[in-house]
Parts: structure tokens; sequence; C-alpha cells
């Protein structure tokens, strides 16, 4: 089975850390700013499930993306919607970003690809400014799933997490969902990095 997972968030709250953390089980501290889609197998029940991870440096700013977020909700099978137990703004962002994925029309369509709300850098909790009750209530109301963890501290909750939205997407039998397929990713990536070159000039 193949199940396409989409990582989003505001800026810095630990997308790339959460992914590499999955592929390559270390933490290496910094991360590039870079649009990329990894791939990760492992055995779930003696079948192979590979798992392709689309992770953007920064999805909040929806106007400028739309088109690009629609791609992505259109290929997603499943959301990692991050933030940073640290910074309230990101926790807010997540709720926004929950309201935006569900009215999208691919979305709707589509039978509904299963949320999970990750609140990371849980190590830093005499920094928290956001209650373990605010995520899970969060994800409550809004019909998705809760966590949070710690990218830098901790390796199985990490995995513990990609794994369980992918039980929650098999049971979802997503897999009939058309794909975006891999020239469309390459085009709506490379959207992106021209976008980001006429911007810098
Ligand atoms: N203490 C702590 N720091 C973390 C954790 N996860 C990520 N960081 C740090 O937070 C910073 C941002 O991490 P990234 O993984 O680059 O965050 P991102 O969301 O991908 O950021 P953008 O690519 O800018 O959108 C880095 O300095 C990481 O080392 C965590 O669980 N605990």
């Amino acid at each position: 089975m193949d199940a396409n997972i989409v990582v989003m968030g505001t800026e810095s709250v630990g997308k790339s850390a959460l992914t590499v953390r999955l592929l390559t089980r270390r933490f290496i501290g910094e991360y590039g700013d870079i649009e990329s889609i990894y791939s990760h197998s492992f055995m779930v029940d003696e079948r192979r499930t590979t798992l392709n991870i689309w992770d953007s440096p920064c999805s909040e700013d929806l106007s400028v993306e739309t088109s690009l977020f629609e791609k992505k909700v259109q290929w997603a099978d499943g959301f990692v919607l991050v933030y940073s137990i640290c910074d309230r703004a990101s926790f807010n962002a997540v709720s926004r970003l929950i309201q935006t994925i569900k009215s999208t029309k691919d979305y709707l369509n589509a039978d509904k690809a299963p949320i999970v709300v990750v609140g990371n850098k849980r190590d830093l909790h005499h920094r928290r400014t956001v209650l373990s009750e605010e995520g899970r209530l969060l994800a409550l109301n809004t019909g998705c799933h809760f966590c949070e963890v710690s990218a830098a501290e901790n390796y199985h909750s990490v995995l513990m997490m990609f794994h369980g939205l992918v039980g929650r997407i098999k049971g979802a039998k997503l897999t009939t969902k058309r794909p975006l397929g891999f020239k469309g990713i390459v085009k709506s990536m490379s959207a992106v990095f021209a976008r980001r070159r006429t911007d810098s000039f």
C-alpha cells in the first residue's frame, strides 16, 4: 500500500525534524528550507507499506499558495498538522489550517483523509504556552487525532504518530483516490522554486 502524507504548520515548529526523525531515527538540529517529498517503506502485517511524505517549509500563507495548497489536499491521504507547544501562534495556525483543509473541494469530494494534530517540542515543557488539553480539545472538536511528541528526544513517539496515521488511512480505504502522479508533483514543486527565485529579485 502507498500512503501520501502532507506535513504542514508554521515556521520552525519542527516539520522537517519530525520527518527526518522518522526517516533516519536521528535529530540533527538544523534543517534546510527545502520543499521535499520523501519515501519511507516499512512492513505492517507482512505487507510492505510505503509512505510518501511531503514536507513544506511553511504552509501558512494560503493566499499566495492557494493552487499548491489545493494540490496538496488532492494528493494527500492523510495530514500531519504540527505546532510547537511553546508557540501559541503556531497552534492558532493549525486551527485555521484544519478549517481550510476541510473546506476545500477536493477534501469534501474525496473520502475524508485523516488528520493528526501534533504538538511538537514536548521536551521544552518549561517554555510551554499551549496546554495538552487545548490540543486534545481542538482535535476532538474537529474530528482529528492528537498527540504530543518531541522530535528532539523521542524517536518512538514520532514513529507511533506516523504509523497510527497510516493505520487510519488504511481504515478509511483511501487507496482508491486518484494520485497526483510523479509529473504533477515535480510540476507543482518547480512552480514553488520558480516563484521563490522570482521573489528574491
Ligand atoms: N527542543 C526542540 N527543538 C526542536 C524540536 N523539533 C525541532 N526543533 C528545532 O526547531 C527548529 C526548527 O526545526 P525545523 O524542523 O527546521 O522546523 P520546520 O517546521 O521544518 O521549519 P521551516 O522549514 O522553517 O518551516 C530547529 O532549530 C530544530 O532543531 C523538538 O522536538 N525539540
